[in-house]
């Protein structure tokens, strides 16, 4: 027996796409990624911060949405104060210090201590409003910082925002299988592909013993992703030095290489690439002797460099060391198009050159050359930032 009226609900036929908001006339995003979590205070700001540093380190043009209205932690991590510009018809979103556009409920609010007690629809329209009358101008990649969990909320900002895929943060602490399964239903609902899983404060790197302690114990998010055909995990240790540039509004200031292992899998699409292009590519060169990082950067054998396409191995050459006259070798990497050198030791007055041409710089690596590339893409490669200094080694590190 058909037990159902015939009575069509409103909206029954409405499909997702149709409520989905309009950016303003004078936006231009080419990619929209949002940052979800199953509870709130695991990490997910942290990790909208660090992909938009991680992506403007790069050159592109990064922009955050601040969709966690409740619990808006994005102006505080960049140290930003002021209120936003703005009329009835537009509002320009704030910089941060390294040219960040953010826009958030704390820069609207008269004190950022006030708190936000609005009930659901008034939160939702306050996250389309930051959509549609933002002026986003030719954003490359714009990080949102979703609201925590996957109720109404959360749901009401996806349908209305044209998200193009999104990031899981997760914490040891969580019931991180049952969190992601309902993340994964969230996404296959709407249609919007997983595009990485990161767990955050998965360890804590001891600086006397360097061993990795696993606090909360062993994960199994490695089984996790695979069971929900997630390509792409990374892992941040419990750091004092990210949550004290959190307090102090330095985001900006830390290194985001752990989240490397899921940065290819943001790359833009070849229908909205425009001047972003091929900038998923890189070329990393290793100061080396024979198969080892050498210690010194100047008087190395010569250079492991790796092309790296969307996060692999595309092609490895050796490239001799044509000479270490002060100066001369980062002119001559710039020139052979290396975005990142990685060495043992290095000299200041290298270092210095590097930073200017935009070159990123990490050194203390040890080990055979394959090894560190791994740990590199793998998001596990620190700097050090050793530098050496004349009486070490004179000359060999291009330290004068
Ligand atoms: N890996 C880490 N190492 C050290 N501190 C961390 C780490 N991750 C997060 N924290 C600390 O925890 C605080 C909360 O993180 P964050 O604001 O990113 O969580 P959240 O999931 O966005 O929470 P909410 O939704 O409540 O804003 C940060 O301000 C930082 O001080």
């Amino acid at each position: 027996m058909d037990t159902s009226c015939n009575v069509k609900r409103e909206n029954e036929n409405q499909t997702i796409e149709d409520l989905k908001a309009e950016l303003h006339p004078k936006s231009n995003v080419k990619k929209v990624i949002g940052i979800v979590s199953g509870k709130g205070g695991v990490g997910k700001s942290l990790v909208t911060s660090m992909l938009a540093v991680s992506m403007k380190n790069k050159d592109y043009k990064t922009a955050i949405l601040d969709a966690d209205i409740t619990g808006p932690s994005i102006p505080k991590m960049f140290g930003l104060k002021g209120h936003v510009v703005g009329n009835e018809q537009e509002i320009k979103p704030a910089k941060s210090k390294e040219g960040i556009d953010i826009m958030s409920i704390n820069l609207l609010l008269e004190k950022d201590t006030d708190p936000v007690i609005w009930r659901g629809p008034i939160i939702g329209n306050i996250v389309k409003q930051f959509w549609t009358d933002v002026i986003w101008e030719d954003i490359d990649y714009m990080f949102i910082d979703m609201p925590p969990g996957t109720g109404d909320v959360p749901l009401t900002a996806f349908q209305s925002l044209d998200i193009d895929g999104i990031v899981i943060v997760t914490s040891p602490q969580e019931l991180v299988s049952m969190i992601v399964s309902k993340a994964v239903t969230m996404a296959d609902k709407m249609n919007i592909p997983i595009l990485g899983l990161v767990e955050n404060m998965a360890y804590f790197k001891c600086s006397k013993c360097d061993n990795e302690h696993k606090i909360f114990g062993e994960s199994d998010i490695k089984k996790i992703a695979a069971k929900h055909n997630i390509q792409s995990i990374a892992r941040l240790p419990i750091e004092p030095k990210i949550a004290s540039a959190c307090d102090n509004g330095e985001i900006e200031t830390i290194d985001p290489l752990w989240l490397n292992p899921i940065i290819p899998s943001l790359k833009l699409d070849k229908s909205k690439q425009t001047k972003g292009d091929g900038k998923m590519t890189q070329k990393i060169a290793i100061a080396s002797e024979k198969d080892f990082v050498s210690g010194h950067f100047g008087h190395c054998e010569g250079f492991s460099i790796y092309d790296i396409k969307e996060g692999e191995i595309d092609k490895k050459e050796f490239v001799p060391n044509p000479g270490h006259k002060p100066g001369f070798l980062p002119n001559f990497l710039n020139e052979q198009g290396v975005n990142i050198i990685i060495s043992g030791g290095m000299g200041q007055s290298a270092i210095n050159i590097f930073n200017e041409k935009g070159i990123q710089v990490i050194t203390g690596a040890t080990g055979n050359v394959n090894d560190v590339i791994k740990d590199y893409l793998e998001g596990n490669l620190r700097s050090t930032g050793s530098v050496c200094r004349k009486h070490q080694h004179a000359g060999e590190c291009e330290n004068h």
